[in-house]
């Protein structure tokens, strides 16, 4: 589906959790002036969070009422989504799609320094061996608007940036006469 004109694109962030979205967004908003939407964030701000799931040990997302919140701010454009999963928010929401990668060991280092055990830690690591979000992602937009970014060290998120930067420019300059 073609996405509708904006004043400026969105952009959809995601990954495996532990993969770096949220800093990358952080730098992001700060440098291009864009929303950040951490998705977990609003969900649990405007009460998109149903029963919890113990086996995962994590709240289950109430989809609807979270996606008829954003619609409107979506419709404007102007925002960098987070999160890690991609299938189940509309697809003309995005004009561009970033799946953040890194290697299992550096994967498991993150995860277990955020408390992450078990079966939790097991399936997260097993999600980024499969490919599991961007396959997601290329399941559910078209794949000329899906990129695999590495997300290992500093120096790829400062290239990271600069691609996205570059990226918006690009956009603005087609799509509008202001650029950033
Ligand atoms: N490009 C990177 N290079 C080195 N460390 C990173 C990079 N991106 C993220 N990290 C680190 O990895 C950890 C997880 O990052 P975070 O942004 O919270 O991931 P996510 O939002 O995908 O769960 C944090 O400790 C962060 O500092």
């Amino acid at each position: 589906m073609q996405a509708i004109k904006r004043k400026a694109p969105n952009i959809l962030i995601t990954g495996t959790p532990g993969v770096g979205k949220s800093t990358l967004c952080t730098k992001l908003a700060e440098v291009t002036g864009l929303e950040w939407i951490e998705i977990s964030k609003v969900a649990k701000d405007n009460n998109c969070l149903e029963e919890f799931d113990a086996v995962y040990n994590c709240p289950v997302l109430d989809e609807d009422k979270l996606l008829d919140g954003l619609e409107e701010t979506m419709s404007h454009g102007g925002n960098i989504v987070d999160y890690h999963s991609s299938e189940f928010f509309p697809e003309r929401w995005f004009d561009i799609v970033f799946v953040l990668r890194t290697d299992n060991t550096t994967l498991y280092d993150r995860l277990i320094a955020r408390g992450y055990t078990g079966k939790k830690l097991e399936d997260n690591v097993d999600c980024e061996i499969f490919q599991t979000i961007l396959e997601e992602a290329k399941n559910s937009y078209k794949h000329e608007i899906v990129h695999e970014l590495n997300s290992t060290s500093p120096e790829n998120m400062e290239s990271n940036v600069q691609s996205i930067c570059s990226w918006l420019q690009n956009w603005f300059s087609q799509n509008t006469q202001t650029a950033l």
